[in-house]
């Protein structure tokens, strides 16, 4: 299973807005000092940074985050850092801790470094400021932008200056990354007391810059009903799989794959999981394709069925496969490149109910299941689910429309279901038995090339096959993938091809 740390949970605006509530009422910790706390972690993050800070110009809204905004001014002005502060709602309607920190920078202040500006249109502009630091909105953001916070939002990301977002860039919806009329790009955000899982869906990847999370301290059974988490790439082990005594120690992965045209699927997933380190990877394929794979798959053990006219997988082939499957202990992978003929679809749906193995269903083999209404996972069996956007669609009455409703999705199906899934796009989401989310947190796009898919799927499959768990598994797939990328991105300039992956 996954283990996340406290850095890793990913929250709500209302989960945030309860554990606030619950540590200032049940533990007597007041707002303010968490205020004081994140602020003052926002300070030191900023002061080890590259940013040139000699004077910054401040926009705060009426509300907490505007508060943070002045415990940072406050800890610059420590060091010298000069400060405009801009109050778009004035300074008469603060939050109590808001105003609370005005009146104490403003006694900090004994050597007239900060301005004060009541609303955006006084404001004078400078050439003097090197920094913008955005407290405007949090987790308080109930609708678009209104008043001058569009106005200031267009402003800031048109300075040639780096901005640093409070909690969360303001305008970025905190739970469903949706852009809410305007939104800061910012260059670092900080997240106080937990991330909020807007940070990562939908546009948030590209307006948060580095997120860097500032710990506040909130009990930790209250953060327990935190069931969204980010993938952290230390959870993975480099290290390549050691061999085994024999081979078939080493993990054995059958793979149920290929149709006549999409060979090619069948064979970056036999080459991906292979290059996992397994003692094995069997390859069952109809007869007829046995010559191409052949040659273009030496290391891999064939397993051919049925005749040497068939190019796809049939019904008829059902008795074969299951002997196959027989031979040795090993998880399944169905799908790459399977084909949607009808005598495949029927080949499927037949052959899963019999197929007592912990599985990957990828591909074509997902577009078979869908079709089938009343399906059952075998008992004691573990399925993982890989779908692209289009195939997790066709589990769901209703289109899926933004990340929000996908992680909604992939968290309900996955639990009602008893299995994980492993849903493609950005960000990929890893949904688990129990009800949890795993999100990954990095550019995912270069994975979207034809193939892309089948490489990952094998080594989803070769973990699974090294007996790993199936959330695991899913991990272990995508974070491989992922330091395959690193390695190419920082070796080789042109864009990188599927089989960069494996
Ligand atoms: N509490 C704690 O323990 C801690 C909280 N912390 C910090 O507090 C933040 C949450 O603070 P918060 O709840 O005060 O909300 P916040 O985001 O400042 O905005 C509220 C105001 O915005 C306004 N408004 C809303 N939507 C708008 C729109 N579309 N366009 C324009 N205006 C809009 C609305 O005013 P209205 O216009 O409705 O009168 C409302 O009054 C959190 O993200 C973190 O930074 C940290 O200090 C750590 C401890
Ligand atoms: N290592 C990885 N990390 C994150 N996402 C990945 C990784 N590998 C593949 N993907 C996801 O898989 C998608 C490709 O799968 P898919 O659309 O099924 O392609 P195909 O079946 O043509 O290979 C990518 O767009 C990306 O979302
Ligand atoms: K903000």
């Amino acid at each position: 299973m996954l283990n996340a740390t406290l850095p890793h949970y990913l929250f709500t605006a209302s989960q945030s807005r309860e554990i606030d509530r619950r540590t200032i009422e049940e533990t007597g910790m007041d707002g303010f000092t968490l205020m004081e706390i994140a602020g003052l972690s926002a300070a030191k993050h900023l002061l080890g940074s590259d940013i040139n800070l000699s004077h910054g110009v401040y926009l705060c809204g009426k509300g907490n985050n505007g508060g943070d905004a002045m415990v940072v001014a406050r800890y610059l002005l420590q060091n010298e850092i000069a400060a405009t502060l801009v109050f778009l709602s004035g300074t008469d309607n603060l939050s109590p801790d808001a105003q609370r920190n005005l009146e104490l920078l403003q006694q900090f202040d004994d050597h007239h470094r900060i301005e004060v500006y009541e609303s955006w249109d006084t404001l004078e502009q400078t050439e003097h400021w090197d920094f913008i630091i955005d407290g405007m909105l949090g987790t308080g953001l109930d609708s678009n932008l209104r008043g001058d916070y569009l106005e200031a939002v267009h402003w800031a990301n048109e300075q040639d200056l780096p901005v640093a977002s409070m909690d969360i860039p303001t305008g970025l919806h905190a739970d469903t990354g949706q852009l809410m009329g305007a939104c800061i790009e910012a260059d670092y955000t900080f997240a106080f007391g937990g991330r909020k899982q807007g940070l990562y869906l939908e546009e948030g990847p590209f307006q948060t810059g580095s997120v860097l999370y500032c710990e506040l301290p909130f009990p930790n059974s209250y953060k327990a009903r935190c069931d969204t988490f980010l993938l952290d790439e230390s959870w993975v082990s480099l290290e390549q799989a050691r061999p085994g005594r024999h081979k078939y120690a080493s993990g054995v992965l059958y793979l149920i794959a290929g149709s006549e045209g999409l060979t090619g699927a069948a064979m970056l997933a036999a080459r991906s999981a292979w290059a996992e380190g397994l003692g094995a990877v069997i390859l069952v394929c109809p007869r007829g394709l046995l010559p191409v794979y052949e040659i273009g798959l030496p290391s891999i053990i064939k397993k051919a069925v049925g005749n040497k006219s068939d190019d796809f997988f049939k019904p008829d082939h059902l008795p074969e496969v299951l002997d196959i499957l027989e031979e040795k202990e090993g998880a399944v992978l169905l799908g790459p490149g399977i084909g949607r003929q009808d005598d495949t679809v029927a080949f499927i749906n037949r052959f899963l109910p019999r197929n007592p193995r912990n599985t990957v269903i990828d591909a074509d083999g997902l577009w078979a299941l869908a079709q089938w209404e009343q399906w059952e996972k075998p008992r004691g069996s573990q399925w993982i689910l890989t779908p692209h956007p289009g195939e997790l669609s066709r589990f769901s009455d209703k289109p899926i429309k933004s990340d929000a409703h996908r992680l909604h999705f992939v968290r309900n199906f996955s639990s009602r279901r008893q299995l994980t899934i492993l849903s493609k796009g950005m960000p990929g989401i890893i949904g688990t038995s129990s009800g949890e989310c795993y999100l990954t947190n990095y550019d995912t796009r270069y994975f979207s090339r034809a193939g892309s898919g089948d490489v990952l799927a094998g080594k989803v499959g070769a973990s699974l096959a090294r007996g790993r768990a199936p959330d695991a598994s899913c991990a272990e797939g995508l974070l491989r993938g992922k330091k395959k990328l690193d390695h190419y991105l920082t070796n080789a300039d042109d864009l990188p091809e599927p089989r960069d992956f494996i």
